[in-house]
């Protein structure tokens, strides 16, 4: 299959241009991992949309430009005003201490143009200027990739304008946990547009289930592990740890001129072991830290001063903003310090770069390097701990590496895991590194090396455009179409004709108009699936997703499925009656198989602070390793065995339904309407299968018959089924109504026609 066209979409373009005249432009390589992770994208034609780095006013300058990058691939957005209070602002003052755990920052209290608001609104702006550029340049079948937290709006514009349009949006900072997260204003916000993507991606699980959790805990919508499901929408959430180019890497330090570098530099360094940094001089890389942590190494081994240096590469990012500012003169403050105290007159023990180095010299230091020391306090990824494995040369060096970097959950097992807030410990890997044995070394870095060949970049961004093709295509395949208006007519017709009717109804917000408190508490009225409801209709009762089944006229029955593991239901419920007994007007329902905190009766934002709260106890306890599905409804909490759906109930039902009727002839018609939750909704294509095959006789049950139903039971065709889906867009049913009182007009049309 041909591959789509690719659009990126990310803040900065991979080139950072510099007016050199009216009409000419010179350009360097952006810093960071993100332009150095996405040059390696090879094997699409892919169109760049970004910010070059650079406000340009005029209408020569933008045309000049954008003909100089449309030379590279690259389009440019002019971001012109907006530029400082989103990018400095919004984006990396507010957006990125959160993603890393900095914490909130207070409101600017100098200057009372830039507030939150005016942030938010610039970012708002900026979204919708990528937006234009986007729309500008789109042709029909391309997918258009958001990077990162500056365009988290983008998704939404893009699907409000076509809701074809395949979309994906990939972070590359971590998400935080939800406890952190919900400390931002704009929230909601942010989380529903990354939903109306089609894909979400994240560098760890640990990322990927934070997300869940805010999106559970905020938006109230039901978290699955295939991602997030609101009205019947699915966003797919999944994990797509990036690489590096490791070819690039591996041939560039073979270059004669790396290895003339390579020999310069120890010569430069007197033959003392070389510890490296090499970081943007971002307030998350624990540059500080990491000079301290030194300090304590040479201030406890002696014997190793004059014999070991550090050279820091401390890249320079984000000058705009008064934290980068201030982390600068820290490290100054740092350096000074140290090498006042443990320098020599021929050498001092730290070297501190605060520019950028060209490619091949960072090859050449990558090779010679003893010790690669990454002490971020918080780092999505950390493309250089890769860079580094990937120069080593026969003398290997030890990677330290930070716990909190995404590459530790990668790299962990071939490196020296540390906690740099944790000084001592940082100085003592330090130690153990530097002695560490030959043997010792090469092993840990095999596994690395191999960890680093096999997972590149190009197979990266494969995964993540192989997904997002799947679930676009799936999407267009399964449905094509949202849902049709109900052919009224149709339905009666069919009714009239058949002779063995099946009609499948949900219960609330099907039979029941969907309830909130006030009506439920004003009425009084027992709306329980209760069979006295219904004593007079001969009809067959399902509760608990088909678990329990009765005739009007029998007695229950139980259908729990053998082997069902229930053990996780006592923990669940000692945290539903710590909630209940706290939350007054709250109540817990019991059953077999699910548990249910109810919070409608409730004050309802207590209720939902508290159903916030519950689900942290949940998942950090009773189900942090049990089979269960966790659905958060509009004031309710479930918890229920896995693969409890209606879909995988219909089949027993069925069962217990034709041994009781002793049918003679075939289901030739079937009406199943409801109003259900994305993991139910399995119930609409239960008896799809049947309406693509010829009825077959019991004994030609050979391997194409479906699996589910008997060819004797059922007698469908595709003008005889009708599944209907209540007040959805998004839904697997063919056709919809809008309300429940459309279904009772329906089934009353049913009676009278019927009876006429
Ligand atoms: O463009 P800047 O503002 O100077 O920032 C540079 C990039 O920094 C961040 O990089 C992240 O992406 C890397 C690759 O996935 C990852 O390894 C690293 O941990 C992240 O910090 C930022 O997310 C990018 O948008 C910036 O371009
Ligand atoms: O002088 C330099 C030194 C390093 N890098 C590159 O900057 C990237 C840093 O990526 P990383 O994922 O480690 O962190 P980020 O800066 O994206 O947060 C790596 O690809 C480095 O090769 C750079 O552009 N210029």
């Amino acid at each position: 299959m041909a591959r789509p066209r690719l659009l990126v979409v990310s803040m900065s373009l991979p080139v950072t241009a510099k007016r050199t005249g009216e009409e000419s432009w010179s350009f360097t390589m952006s810093p960071g991992g993100l332009v150095s992770a996405l040059l390696g994208l090879k094997e699409f034609e892919t169109k760049w949309i970004g910010w070059p780095g650079v406000d340009v006013h005029d209408a020569i300058g933008k045309k000049t430009l954008s003909i100089t990058l449309a030379e590279k691939g690259c389009i440019p957005v002019f971001l012109e005003e907006v530029c400082d209070q989103y990018y400095n602002g919004y984006c990396n003052n507010i957006l990125w201490p959160i993603f890393h755990y900095l914490g909130t920052p207070p409101e600017y209290r100098n200057d009372a143009t830039i507030t939150y608001q005016s942030q938010y609104d610039a970012y708002k702006k900026a979204n919708q200027i990528f937006f234009d550029v986007v729309k500008e340049h789109y042709e029909e079948g391309d997918v258009v990739w958001c990077h990162d937290y500056h365009v988290m709006l983008l998704p939404q514009y893009l699907k409000e304008y076509n809701s074809k349009m395949k979309v994906g949006w990939f972070l590359h900072t971590p998400f935080p946990s939800s406890e952190m997260y919900k400390t931002l204003p704009s929230r909601s916000d942010l989380l529903r547009s990354v939903l109306t993507a089609d894909l979400v991606g994240f560098h760890t699980y640990d990322f990927a289930r934070h997300f869940l959790n805010a999106c559970m805990c905020i938006l109230g919508v039901e978290a699955t592990s295939e991602g997030v499901v609101d009205q019947g929408k699915v966003t797919r959430v999944a994990v797509f740890p990036i690489g590096i180019e490791p070819e690039r890497f591996i041939n560039t330090s073979e270059l004669s001129e790396v290895v003339q570098y390579m020999k310069k530099f120890k010569n430069d360094f007197g033959g003392r072991k070389l510890i490296l940094g090499v970081d943007r001089l971002d307030t998350i890389k624990g540059i500080p830290q990491k000079y301290q942590a030194f300090e304590k190494f040479l201030e406890e081994n002696e014997d190793w001063r004059g014999k070991v240096m550090l050279l820091q590469i401390a890249v320079p990012t984000r000058n705009g903003i008064g934290e980068y500012q201030k982390i600068k003169d820290q490290c100054h403050y740092h350096v000074g310090r140290i090498n006042g105290r443990f320098g020599s007159i021929s050498a001092v023990p730290i070297i501190h770069l605060d520019c950028s180095i060209d490619f091949n010299q960072l090859c050449a230091l990558y090779a010679i390097t003893d010790v690669l020391l990454v002490t971020s306090l918080r780092d999505g990824m950390n493309l250089v701990s890769s860079e580094f494995i990937a120069c080593q040369k026969e003398d290997k060096g030890v990677l330290i590496l930070s716990e909190f970097a995404g590459a530790g959950q990668s790299l962990g097992a071939g490196a020296l895991l540390v906690n740099p807030w944790n000084i001592k410990e940082v100085s003592t890997a330090i130690g153990e590194a530097l002695n560490m044995s030959h043997e010792e070394k090469e092993r840990k870095h095999k596994i690395n090396f191999q960890y680093v060949k096999t997972h590149s970049t190009q197979q990266w961004a494969d995964d993540f455009m192989n997904k997002l093709i799947e679930i676009t295509t799936n999407a267009e395949l399964r449905t094509g179409k949202a849902p049709l208006e109900l052919p009224e007519h149709d339905v009666i017709q069919q009714y009239s004709k058949s002779n063995n009717r099946l009609l499948i109804l949900g219960f609330y917000g099907t039979l029941t108009q969907p309830m909130k408190n006030q009506e439920r508490r004003g009425d009084g009225m027992n709306l329980d699936l209760h069979p006295q409801n219904f004593g007079e209709y001969n009809m067959w009762l399902a509760a608990e997703n088909g678990m329990f089944l009765r005739h009007t006229s029998g007695e229950w029955v139980t259908r729990i499925p053998e082997h069902m593991n229930l053990e996780w239901i006592d923990g669940v419920k000692h945290v539903f009656k710590y909630f209940t007994e706290r939350t007054p007007g709250s109540y817990l329902e019991t059953s077999e198989t699910s548990l249910v905190w109810n919070y409608e009766y409730a004050d309802a934002e207590f209720g939902r602070a508290q159903a916030r709260d519950m689900l942290q106890h949940l998942w950090a306890g009773p189900i942090s390793n049990a089979s269960v599905d966790v659905v958060r409804g509009e004031q309710s909490v479930e918890v229920h065995a896995v693969g409890v759906t209606k879909g995988s109930a219909m089949e027993r039902i069925l069962g217990e339904i034709v041994h009781n009727k002793s049918m003679t002839a075939p289901i030739d018609y079937v009406l199943c309407i409801g109003c259900f939750l994305g993991k139910d909704e399995d119930v609409y294509t239960f008896f799809e299968p049947e309406l693509t095959k010829k009825t077959k006789s019991p004994s030609s049950s050979g391997s194409d018959s479906p699996k589910k139903v008997s060819a004797t039971i059922v007698d469908l065709k595709g003008e005889n089924y009708f599944s209907i889906a209540i007040g959805q867009t998004h839904t697997k049913a063919r056709y919809f109504l809008d309300s429940s009182d459309d279904v009772v007009q329906l089934i009353h049309k049913l009676c009278t026609h019927k009876n006429a």
